[in-house]
Order: C-alpha cells, then structure tokens, then sequence
C-alpha cells in the first residue's frame, strides 16, 4: 500500500537552483492520499482538547481547514503580512530561503485556549516558531505541531522541540 510520502513530488531546483521542493500537490490531489494524510495528522491528538485549529499559510490551510472540520473546531489563519483585513499582530522570521513578517487576527484566539498547529513542511522552523509566538503572544497554548513533510537537515524539528514543542511528522526527506 502507498504511503504518505509515496504521493509527494520532488521538483530539482525550484523555487531556486540547489533547493530540492517536496511538492504536496501531488498528495492533495489523490483522493486516498489527502484522507490518508489528515486522518494520520489528527491521529495522535485523538481525546485531546483541541479549541482551534491553527494553518500556516498557504499549503498549512489546506490540511489546516480539513483537520478543523473533522475535529469540528473552528480554522484560523496565519497569513503573510498585508492579507488579514482586521487587527493583526506580526511576527518577523527567517525561511530557507528569504524573509517574511506573518500575521493573525488579534481577536482570533482566546486566553487559554488550545490549539493544534498545522503545516504542510518543516524546514528551518522559522515559519512555525513565527506561528507558535503569534499563539502564545494571544494567551493561547500551542498543544502540538503537525505536519506533513519534516525536512530534519534543517534543524526545524530541534528548534520547536527545544521551545517546548509536541512535534508530529507523517515523513522526512533526508538531504536539502
Ligand atoms: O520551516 P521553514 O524553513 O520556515 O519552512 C517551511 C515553510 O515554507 C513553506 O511555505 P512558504 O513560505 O514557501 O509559503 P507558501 O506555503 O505560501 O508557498 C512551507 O509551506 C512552510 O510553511
Ligand atoms: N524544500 C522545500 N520543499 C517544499 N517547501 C519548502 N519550504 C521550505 N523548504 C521547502
């Protein structure tokens, strides 16, 4: 039987030369694939308190809203600086391969809540450290980290774990 990671592409050298792109679409896109994959994220937080459901933009919403519904929790996004038209609060981080400032809602999260943080890929970390400061900056408390692809040369997974961080990852790919 395929697994996860069977369904996901590598495409060389995109977005730049010596970047190997582990590419979801493929995953997405199969209808036993993409179930396979949420039914796997959400199944080590089965009889937890999860309020909401926390998606990194752009990828991190697709698993994020299906994950949401099946838990039937609410979704918040966290988007790219500029995107959310209410109050926001901001968080500058570093990718593998550029800057960026994310956002969310200052009014998304409530004090004390839980919430399930969910992406497509962890590389450097930095996206989900991002995410995790924005969740924590709102009173709410991040109960775990799941994602799809763990890229551990990256060092992502070291650097949530030493903040403290429940990581879950369906596969890894060795290398860059
Ligand atoms: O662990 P990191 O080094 O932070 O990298 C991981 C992040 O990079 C990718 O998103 P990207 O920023 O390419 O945005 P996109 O999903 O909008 O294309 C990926 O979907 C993660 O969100
Ligand atoms: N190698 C990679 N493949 C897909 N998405 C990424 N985001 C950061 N690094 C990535």
């Amino acid at each position: 039987m395929k697994t996860v990671k069977d369904y996901i592409r590598t495409i060389v050298d995109f977005p730049h030369e010596g970047i190997l792109f582990r590419d979801v679409t493929t995953l997405f896109a199969d209808p036993r694939g993409f179930r396979m994959c949420v039914d796997q994220l959400l199944a080590p937080y089965a009889g937890m308190r999860i309020d909401k459901v926390v998606g990194l933009e752009a990828r991190g919403f697709i698993i994020g809203g299906a994950v949401a519904h099946q838990l039937s929790t609410g979704f918040v996004p966290i988007r790219k600086k500029g995107k959310l038209p209410g109050q926001t609060i901001a968080q500058a981080y570093t990718l593998e391969y550029g800057e960026a400032v994310v956002e969310v809602h200052d009014d998304a999260m409530q004090p004390g809540e839980k919430v399930l943080l969910v992406d497509d890929l962890l590389a450097t970390g930095g996206t989900a450290e991002a995410g995790i400061k924005l969740i924590e900056r709102l009173g709410a408390q991040v109960i775990g980290c799941a994602f799809v692809v763990d890229l551990p040369d990256l060092g992502g997974r070291k650097k949530l774990e030493a903040m403290g961080m429940d990581v879950h990852a369906l596969c890894a790919f060795e290398g860059l």
